[in-house]
Formats: structure tokens, C-alpha cells, sequence
């Protein structure tokens, strides 16, 4: 098994990248205990995670759960999907430089928005070299069934949506449910993800765990031989803007999918704009920060569904040049040739 967490870490210090796994679900679903057993089986593997962890209340129990050689940092009394958005980023900046974690699982509240904590993920990708790799939705197997039949409410609909956009659920407390009616959770996760990967679990154990360092859903480095091949890569390939390959189904279950590049060198503004004007629309929001090699000062972008903005930056701190690509179902290698392409072009 090719362990693609410990060859990020290979990388020098510059050009490391520290994945973030995202654990969404709603309140009471199973989220800590996937916590715990994610924690074991990185410990096994050698690695080294740290956690953040996200209360609306002001006191935070699960934290005890966690072994204190985990390195592990509360945001209490808020959401970081609204009220505490910001935080989020210095407290991932505190992790990466106090503790050098191999790999950060930030756990959410159950009633986060998953689409507005991913935003907040990426936003500090922004800053920091993070990466969000994937998205572990666990759901409540009984619970989702009786609010499927009961309901449309709004805690019904969170529930949707932290299903629409997870890149692995988990189907959990299947103890508490008859057989068909673990064909009929299935079906329905299936309808509303067609993408994710489904495990059926008691107490968030799937019957393996080779998934967790198998897979990574972006890659924000140039590609060595090797890895070209494994995702087949091919320059000579047809591209087709906005569709995706079956190597990169393959390597990717993802729905809401991220990409993140981080800039080598500055590039020319014209080409980038040209490039935000041909994006697919099923990439619908990027941002990032800009060094371009024909203007004086530094640039941070947005753009959302088609609408770009530019803002002049001078950022106080050390931050790289960096862009955060997210949409469903879109060509990581598309994408990752055309920024290559605006590098290379101004060499
Ligand atoms: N029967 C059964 N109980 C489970 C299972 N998984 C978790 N539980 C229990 O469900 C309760 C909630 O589990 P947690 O892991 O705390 O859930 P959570 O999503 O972190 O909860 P919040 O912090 O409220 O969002 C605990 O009492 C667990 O022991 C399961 O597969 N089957």
C-alpha cells in the first residue's frame, strides 16, 4: 500500500503540506468515536495527528477523550462555519508551528453547515499549508430513517447536506437496524451522494481502514513520474474542461471536491484571468493570494459562480502564494495543468 500521508511528510520543510480531514455528522451521530478510532489507527501507521475541536457550547467533554499526547486545540462557544470562521485559521497556524502534526482532524459541531466549514478550511489553506483531503460524514442510521419518513425540517435538511458532501460516510449505529432496513439507508445515502464511498458501521469501525492513507482527494504539488502514472496523467491526453476521468474517479470519491496550489513563482495576470474566465461551472468558488509578476503589489482573489474580485494585499505576516479551487465532480488534472501551464509560460 502506498502510504501517500508519510510521502507528503518527505517533502522538505518549504513544501509541506499537513492534509486536514474534516469529520461532519450530526449532533450525537458518532463523530468522537470516529475521532478515537482515527487517532489509533494514525498512531499505528507512525503518524503523528492533532485535532481541533469545535463546540457551539463553552465547555468541551469529548476533548478528555483525546490521549494527552494528542495535540489538541478547542474552539469554544461558537461554530466554525459562522461565528468563529476566523478563528479556525489561527488555530490551525498555532498546530503546524507548535506541534508539526502529520495530518490535523478537525472535528465540527453537529449542527455545522458542512459547505461554510469547508470554506473556512479552505480559507486557511489560504495562509497556512493545509490541505483538506477528505470529508467523513457519519450518520446516524436509525435516526436518518425516522427523519426521512417523518420530515422535511431544517435539522433534516443539515442532514442532507452534511451527506451531499461528504467523500466518505458512514453508515452508523447499523446495530440498531434490521438488515433491509440497511439496504434502505444505503439506497438513500446513495441517492443524495453518488460519489462517496458508503461503509456500514457499529461504533465508526469499517471492516478496514486502508482508505484513510490511500487516498488523497488533491494534490498541491507537481507530480513526480511515478505518481503521474498511478493517476494517468498524460499530457497528451484529450482535455475536456470540467469532466473527469476514470483514473480520477478512481482516485477520488469526492463530491464537493477542493484543489490547492501553491505558486512556485509569480504569473502573469492576463493569462489568470483568462483561466478564471474558462473555469467550468462545476468549479464554483476559488481564492487565493497572488504574486503577479507585471504588477507592483500582491493580489487577493475571489471568485464565486463566475464573479471575480481582486483585492490589493499586504500581508504582515510570511504567507505563500496560493490558490483554492472548489467545485463537484471537476478534472483535478485539467486544472492542475492549466495553473502548471501559467508558471511555465512565464519562464
Ligand atoms: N448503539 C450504538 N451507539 C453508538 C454507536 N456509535 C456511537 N454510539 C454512541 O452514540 C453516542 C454519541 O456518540 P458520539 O461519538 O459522542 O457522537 P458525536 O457525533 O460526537 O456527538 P456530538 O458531540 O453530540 O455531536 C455515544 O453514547 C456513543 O457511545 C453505534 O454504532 N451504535
Amino acid at each position: 500500500m502506498t502510504n501517500k500521508l508519510a510521502k507528503t511528510n518527505k517533502l522538505t520543510m518549504t513544501e509541506r503540506v499537513t492534509p486536514v480531514i474534516l469529520l461532519s455528522g450530526f449532533l450525537g451521530s458518532g463523530k468522537t468515536t470516529l475521532l478515537g478510532n482515527l487517532l489509533q489507527q494514525y498512531k499505528e501507521k507512525g503518524l503523528k495527528p492533532a485535532v481541533v475541536m469545535n463546540e457551539i457550547g463553552d465547555t468541551n467533554l469529548d476533548g478528555q477523550l483525546v490521549d494527552d499526547d494528542v495535540p489538541l486545540t478547542e474552539l469554544l462557544s461558537g461554530c466554525i462555519c459562522c461565528s468563529m470562521k476566523g478563528d479556525l485559521g489561527l488555530e490551525l497556524y498555532k498546530l503546524l508551528s507548535e506541534s508539526q502534526p502529520d495530518v490535523i482532524i478537525i472535528e465540527s459541531t453537529g449542527a455545522a453547515n458542512p459547505m461554510e466549514t469547508i470554506d473556512a478550511v479552505t480559507e486557511a489553506s489560504m495562509y497556512k499549508t493545509v490541505e483538506l483531503t477528505s470529508i467523513l460524514t457519519v450518520v446516524d442510521g436509525p435516526e436518518l430513517l425516522r427523519r426521512h419518513k417523518t420530515g422535511k425540517g431544517r435539522t433534516f435538511k443539515l442532514m442532507k447536506e452534511q451527506i451531499r458532501c461528504g467523500t466518505h460516510l458512514l453508515l452508523n449505529k447499523s446495530d440498531k437496524l434490521m438488515p433491509e432496513e440497511i439496504v434502505e439507508a444505503q439506497q438513500l445515502l446513495r441517492d443524495w451522494n453518488s460519489h462517496a464511498s458508503i461503509m456500514e458501521t457499529v461504533r465508526c469501525q469499517p471492516a478496514d481502514w486502508d482508505w484513510l492513507t490511500e487516498e488523497r482527494s488533491v494534490r498541491p504539488l507537481p507530480l513526480n513520474h511515478e505518481e503521474a502514472r498511478h493517476t494517468g496523467n498524460d499530457e497528451e491526453a484529450e482535455e475536456k474542461p470540467g469532466t473527469t476521468n476514470a483514473a480520477d474517479h478512481h482516485h477520488s470519491h469526492s463530491h464537493v471536491m477542493v484543489l490547492t496550489h501553491y505558486w512556485k513563482k509569480p504569473i502573469d495576470s492576463e493569462s489568470f484571468e483568462v483561466l478564471l474566465n474558462k473555469l467550468p461551472d462545476n468549479i464554483y468558488r476559488a481564492k487565493g493570494i497572488l504574486t503577479f509578476r507585471d504588477t507592483p503589489s500582491r493580489f487577493l482573489f475571489q471568485y464565486a459562480f463566475k464573479e471575480t474580485d481582486f483585492m490589493r494585499i499586504e500581508p504582515q505576516d510570511e504567507v505563500r502564494d496560493v490558490a483554492v479551487f472548489i467545485g463537484e465532480h471537476f478534472s483535478k488534472e485539467w486544472l492542475m495543468r492549466q495553473l502548471e501551464r501559467l508558471e511555465q509560460e512565464v519562464e
